[in-house]
């Protein structure tokens, strides 16, 4: 398997694959700052670098950032799991996502591709959650709650039943979450209160 972005979160992304005895052969970046990332060699991606039978993962923890790679390059991506995650048979998980320690995802909920669901999230039955979402280590989605393209999930937040949040919203560390909230709203503190709209 191959990473694109040697950021932090991609030091997250090595320890998933190391759970589950997956190779990473490489980190790609398009501008190195160091040679290796968690003993992994880094290196310059330049185009037609993609051009390989290996899945990739983009290990780069920005949403807006994750769908603008995702859009350049030209390869298969795989899908990554912790050993210790918790996924419901009923449910899905679209290519390219990853999933932390210790997360938990129940039945019949569906998560898009190129997601981050962090570590010990709780992601409840009957979910939708779209593309580029980004759920931070311990949050939790009550059931049927969806979930916008794009949206931030703060650390520790949680959100009612049947709660929809839109598209490139952000939820605040700690948030609660008690009615829906708009394509593009920042929202902190319990009850949630919106400070920036779109
Ligand atoms: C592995 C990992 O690290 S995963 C990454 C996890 N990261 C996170 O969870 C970060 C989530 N981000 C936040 O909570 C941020 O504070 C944001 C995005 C909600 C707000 O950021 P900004 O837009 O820069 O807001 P800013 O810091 O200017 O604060 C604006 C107001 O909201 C308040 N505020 C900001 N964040 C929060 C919060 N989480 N809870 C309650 N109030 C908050 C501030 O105190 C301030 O209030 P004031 O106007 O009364 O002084």
């Amino acid at each position: 398997m191959i990473l694109f972005g040697a950021s932090g979160h991609c030091k997250s992304v090595i320890d998933i694959a190391e759970s589950i005895g997956e190779r990473i052969s490489v980190v790609y970046d398009d501008n190195p700052k160091a040679a290796a990332v968690c003993h992994i060699p880094v290196k310059k991606y330049m185009d037609g670098t993609d051009g390989t039978d290996e899945s990739w993962i983009i290990s780069i923890g920005n949403n807006r950032i994750r769908k603008k790679v995702k859009e350049k390059l030209q390869c298969d991506f795989g899908l990554l799991k912790h050993k210790t995650a918790t996924v419901s048979k009923w449910s899905t998980i679209g290519e390219g996502t990853v999933i932390m320690a210790q997360v938990v995802i129940n039945s019949c909920t569906s998560i898009g591709e190129h997601c981050i669901i962090n570590s010990a999230a709780v992601i409840e039955h009957d979910c939708q959650i779209e593309n580029f979402v980004h759920i931070s280590p311990n949050a939790s989605l009550a059931g049927g709650v969806t979930v916008g393209e794009g949206t931030h999930i703060g650390i520790g937040a949680c959100v009612l039943p049947e709660i929809k949040i839109g598209k490139w919203a952000t939820i605040g560390a700690g948030a609660v979450i008690i009615k829906d909230v708009p394509d593009g709203a920042v929202v902190v503190g319990n009850p949630g209160r919106v400070i920036h709209d779109q």
